[in-house]
């Protein structure tokens, strides 16, 4: 048997990137004689064992079929007679249908029969073969590897494939777990704008997230967002959420914050009055078809209904401060009123010429709940109980206590008033 370094290490090594794991070939070798060498089969479907020390992935080199729609309609053909040339060109991309002997220091020749180098130098997501269209995966795969290689572009005739692919309803059998994965990755990459370029160009994104796709052409006002067109404010929330390095759940929460406006009725644009309620709705659905875990969904959640009272806080009294942050949950989660203001601040900023003002709502948000926290419940329990109230009495006196933190800290960080007359200096 032989053995090739194959995927994403090849081509990250060639990028001069990072390689962190490492895809292998099998050439000429029968599942019984990898399990005879200590190799554990992994998948009912793909003949993929798991090497027995480093874990990494060796797959039997192998030629697909289609036999009907969708990610699970695969015919595997594996055999010691399928040629390596063969494997590679059952693969999504030439960048990723590059093969390298297992030792392969970066030095060596080369597999490479589709012209994967030629392509990663030109900067090309360029399609290996027909085949490609055996797994719809792969078209959400190009948006993401666009995402990702900010300078590639999709070649004409693999953006052309994918339209098809999409005409034909092959897009309309992914398995959500997938699609929501991939998003997933595309959403972590540097300009997640890319990824949904793409989908919109092959007509994808209309058929995995139709609120998304929904948002361009639908017109804000242009005195709170320059840039006017929804869709094209959701990319720039979604880049500003990459540069500022956001964790998943808040860019989760950047993507779908919106979603209310595309189902605003036209008489009211470009107001978007109670888009946050809507917003919520269709989040709900969009988390429900995509299996989308349940820490996204709830921060997800959180900024569609109340990003709107974040970006107004600055008018807050003390009273409207605490109910905000009781309605964030913020006194029990600390940490995640953090990503909550830190995706309102990707949104406030996501605007055109936007991009580098402060968000001061954010160190306003977080002061008041530092003066929420000053207050001590238990003592304001003690007390209650000295004054003989119990049950919600206790709840309304300790509200009233965090009420009156918030003022105090609000009065203490007030404009000092001028100073009067001969006590200067
Ligand atoms: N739907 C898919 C998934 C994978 N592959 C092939 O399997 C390789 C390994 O897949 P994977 O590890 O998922 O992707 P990588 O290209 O290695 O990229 P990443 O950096 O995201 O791991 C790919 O390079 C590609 O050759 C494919 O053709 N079609
Ligand atoms: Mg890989």
């Amino acid at each position: 048997m032989q053995i090739y370094m194959v995927g994403g290490a090849v081509r990250d090594r060639l990028l001069g990137r990072p390689v962190n794991d490492h895809d292998w070939v099998v050439v000429g070798a029968t599942p019984d004689d990898m399990v005879a060498r200590g190799y554990l089969p992994v998948g009912r479907d793909f003949p993929v064992f798991l090497h027995p020390e480093t874990r990494e992935e060796y797959a039997l080199a192998r030629t697909e079929r289609k036999s009907g729609r969708g990610y699970r309609g695969f015919v595997v053909q594996t055999s010691p007679d399928v040629t390596l040339e063969e494997d590679l060109s059952r693969r999504d991309l030439t960048i990723n249908a590059i093969a390298a002997s297992a030792d392969w220091t970066g030095a060596e020749d080369l597999f490479d029969p589709y012209g994967g180098a030629r392509d990663l130098q030109a900067r090309v997501l360029r399609h290996v073969t027909d085949s490609f269209r055996e797994d719809p995966v792969r078209i959400l795969r190009v948006a993401r590897f666009a995402a990702r290689f900010t300078d590639f572009t999709v070649a004409p005739e693999t953006m052309q494939l994918m339209r098809e692919m999409v005409h034909d309803g092959e897009a309309d059998h992914l398995v959500p777990e997938r699609v929501w994965q991939e998003l997933a990755r595309g959403l972590m990459e540097p300009q997640p704008s890319r990824m949904f370029d793409v989908l919109r160009d092959c007509g994808a994104l209309a058929v995995v997230l139709p609120e998304v796709e929904r948002l361009w052409g639908v017109p804000q006002r242009p005195e709170y967002h320059p840039e006017v067109d929804t869709g094209v404010h959701l990319m720039m929330v979604l880049d500003m959420a990459a540069h500022l390095q956001a964790p998943l759940t808040v860019r989760f929460a950047c993507l779908t914050h919106d979603l209310g406006k595309g189902t605003t009725p036209h008489d009211v644009l470009p107001r978007h009055i109670g888009h946050e309620q809507r917003s919520a709705r269709l989040l709900k659905a969009v988390c429900e078809r995509l299996r989308v875990p349940v820490e996204c969904r709830e921060l997800a959640d959180v900024v569609a209904r109340e990003h709107g009272n974040i970006h107004r806080s600055g008018d807050l009294g003390a009273a409207a401060l605490v109910r905000l942050l009781e309605r964030c949950d913020a006194i029990r989660k600390p940490a995640r009123l953090d990503e909550i203001l830190l995706a309102c601040e990707c949104d406030a900023r996501g605007r055109l010429g936007f991009a580098d003002r402060p968000y001061p709502q954010r160190a306003r948000i977080n002061a008041a709940l530092a003066a929420v926290q000053s207050v001590t419940t238990s003592s304001v329990a003690a007390h209650a109980a000295q004054l003989g109230l119990s049950g919600p009495k206790v709840g309304e006196m300790i509200h009233a206590a965090r009420v009156q933190a918030v003022a105090d800290w609000l009065h203490a960080t007030a404009q000092p008033a001028p100073e009067p007359q001969g006590n200067a200096g």
